[in-house]
């Protein structure tokens, strides 16, 4: 657990980057700072393993005050990665993984055995350990990063902006990556971003920071958006925000209903008379694609003859999934599918809204109130 105790910190130039804020991460989760540019995310950040001391107050790990602990020390308990990785470039990746271990004495050999499990553990082949850092993309780079602070097993994670510098595509996945990885390690991670989605999409819990460094709301994120607590983080966290707490919601209830089917494969013998859209599927029941109303198979069913379908909705996913596979569908039917993708069922979007309608969760009502107000 790390504590913040009414920290404050006003650097030489008289600059208040952190105003006597309190705070407490817990144990074993994501916790996240967010909040505009200049608000003191990194001071704070930075205040746990001692690179910033605070002027007054106190940061505790583990019930333990960081300014009783060696520096060195410290750090050794305590990763941390910031924007663009910070790889050493004259080093191969594995070694730049390896460079605590190796620092407090590690074989070479087990450094880099080590080394090359966290490299796939991070989602990266064992064969990129070779290369120099300036021979990988912008995401692989961060996932070194990520390895490289997780080489020494520490049990915090300090993350300063970790993923801002790669593409929204790329960031996407390096957010689930690092979802996934903390449900196998469940580490302290204290996480920093100005990107509200990503703050809601990391956070167990979200810190909403303000110009001159007040925390201005301390919440889970579905708390965040349905009672932002005051116009300051009611703006930071978007006008959207009533869509983006379906987030928060399971789809339980939603029931998928029947469409007609063809498989990939199949003769023109095989389609539904009836003129409609056609759900297409493979050998395993996973969706392909549509085939147009009114549409004749030329030969044997092939995927080019298909038109693209919407996202997919898995079932027990949240609502906002199966609202996006309603409305991106070409056919205005999301297409529902399985935990091992196997065609369930479709709905529509008016399906969706009146299973929201139903629920009334306090999240959607408040958030929905919200919104109209907006
Ligand atoms: N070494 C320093 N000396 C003087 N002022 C500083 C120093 N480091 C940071 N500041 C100031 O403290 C304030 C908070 O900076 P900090 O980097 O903690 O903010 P941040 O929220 O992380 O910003 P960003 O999102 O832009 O990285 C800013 O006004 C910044 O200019």
């Amino acid at each position: 657990m790390i504590e913040f105790r009414t920290v404050r910190k006003q650097y030489d130039d008289g600059t208040v980057a952190v105003r006597e804020l309190s705070l407490t991460v817990p144990a074993g989760t994501v916790t996240v700072l967010v909040g505009p540019s200049g608000c003191g995310k990194t001071t704070l950040l930075r205040m746990v393993n001692r690179m910033v001391e605070p002027s007054s107050g106190a940061v505790l790990l583990d019930g333990r005050e960081v300014r009783d602990s060696d520096p060195a020390e410290l750090r050794r308990g305590i990763g941390y990665v910031i924007q663009q990785a910070g790889l050493f470039p004259h080093r191969t990746v594995r070694d730049n993984v390896a460079t605590v271990p190796l620092l407090f004495g590690t074989s070479r050999r087990k450094a880099r055995r080590d080394a090359e499990e966290l490299l796939e553990r991070v989602g990266l082949s064992r064969e990129l350990g070779k290369r120099y850092p300036g021979q990988l993309s912008g995401g692989q780079q961060q996932r070194v990063g990520v390895a490289r602070a997780l080489a020494a097993d520490p049990p915090v994670l300090l993350m300063d902006e970790p993923f801002s510098a790669v593409d929204p595509v790329v960031r996407a996945g390096l957010q689930q990556e690092l979802l996934r990885l903390q449900e196998e390690l469940g580490k302290t991670v204290l996480f920093v971003t100005h990107d509200v989605d990503e703050a809601i999409r990391l956070g167990e819990r979200v810190a909403v920071l303000r110009q001159g460094g007040e925390l201005a709301q301390y919440a889970a994120p579905a708390e965040l958006l349905a009672r932002p607590a005051d116009d300051f983080v009611a703006s930071f966290v978007g006008k959207d925000r009533g869509y983006r707490s379906l987030s928060f919601v399971d789809s339980s209830g939603l029931e998928p209903g029947p469409v007609d089917t063809v498989h990939i494969g199949d003769t023109s013998a095989d389609v539904p008379s009836r003129a409609g859209w056609v759900l297409a599927l493979d050998d395993q029941d996973r969706p392909r694609g549509w085939l147009p109303p009114e549409s004749t198979v030329r030969g044997r069913l092939t995927e080019d003859q298909l038109v693209a379908g919407g996202s997919l909705h898995t079932l027990g996913r949240p609502l906002r999934e199966a609202l996006d596979a309603a409305l991106s569908s070409p056919t205005g039917r999301g297409v529902v599918v399985d935990a091992d993708g196997v065609f369930q069922g479709v709905i529509t979007t008016g399906q969706v809204l009146e299973l929201i309608e139903n629920r009334r969760s306090p999240v959607l009502t408040e958030g929905a109130v919200q919104c109209s107000r907006d």
